[in-house]
């Protein structure tokens, strides 16, 4: 099937990101395929190699990148992300629409190449609100989130640049993120179901 376009969802770490494209992976069975990024940190428990992420090394990783194997690539956090051709290639083969999750500096990358996304911004009702969240998710360390919340401050600057972002939600209350989000890739969820009835 053609003309399905992917979903880059984007905001600051703690956003709820996942939360929310997990959620949606699992309510529409055989619509959507995640994009599996590489990573050079560390697994968080529960967390699957090949599925979550590819977890890898540094030197693996530029070699791959220098090979000329990833569509994008940045540092985040003192460690290296990014979007393999085949991460994205392995979803699109299987016609089911592809759900990127990456920062602020992968979508500004990702708008260089032609993949055409619709590019959706999840923002956290203030960076306090995001701190609590961070902290109650208890996976970083103090070191991790600061610069997770340095980072998040220019994240939420950068993304009021004109054009950057199809949609902005607010990611208050969980169940009206996940409504609207839903409602948004409403249009490409009928295709997909469609062609397959
Ligand atoms: N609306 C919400 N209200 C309260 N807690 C929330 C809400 N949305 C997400 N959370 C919680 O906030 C934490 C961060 O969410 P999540 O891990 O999905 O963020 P993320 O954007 O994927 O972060 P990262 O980029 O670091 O992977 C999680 O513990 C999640 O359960
Ligand atoms: N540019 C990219 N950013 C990515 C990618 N995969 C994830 N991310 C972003 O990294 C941070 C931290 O993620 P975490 O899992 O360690 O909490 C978060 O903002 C993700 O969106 C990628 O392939 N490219």
């Amino acid at each position: 099937m053609s003309g399905l376009r992917p979903v880059v969802l984007s905001g600051p770490s703690g956003a709820g990101k996942s939360t929310l494209l997990k959620r949606l992976i699992k309510d529409h069975e055989g619509v959507f395929g995640f994009s599996v990024s590489h990573t050079t940190r560390n697994p968080r428990p529960g967390e699957k190699d090949g599925k979550d992420y590819h977890f890898t090394t540094r030197e693996a990783m530029q070699e791959d990148i220098d090979e000329g194997k990833f569509i994008e690539n940045i540092m985040f956090s003192g460690n290296m992300y990014g979007t393999s051709k085949a991460a994205v290639e392995d979803v699109l083969a299987k016609n089911l629409i592809c759900i990127l999750d990456m920062d602020i500096q992968g979508v500004k990358k990702i708008k260089e190449t032609d993949l055409n996304p619709i590019y959706i911004y999840i923002q956290p009702p203030s960076i306090e609100i995001l701190e609590k969240r961070l902290r109650e998710r208890q996976t970083e360390t103090e070191e991790s989130l600061q610069k997770r919340l340095e980072a998040a401050r220019t994240d939420m600057e950068l993304s009021k640049e004109p054009g950057m972002f199809d949609v902005l939600i607010i990611n208050d209350n969980i169940e009206r993120a996940y409504d609207e989000l839903k409602d948004i890739l409403n249009d490409e969820i009928k295709k997909v179901q469609e062609a397959k009835s």
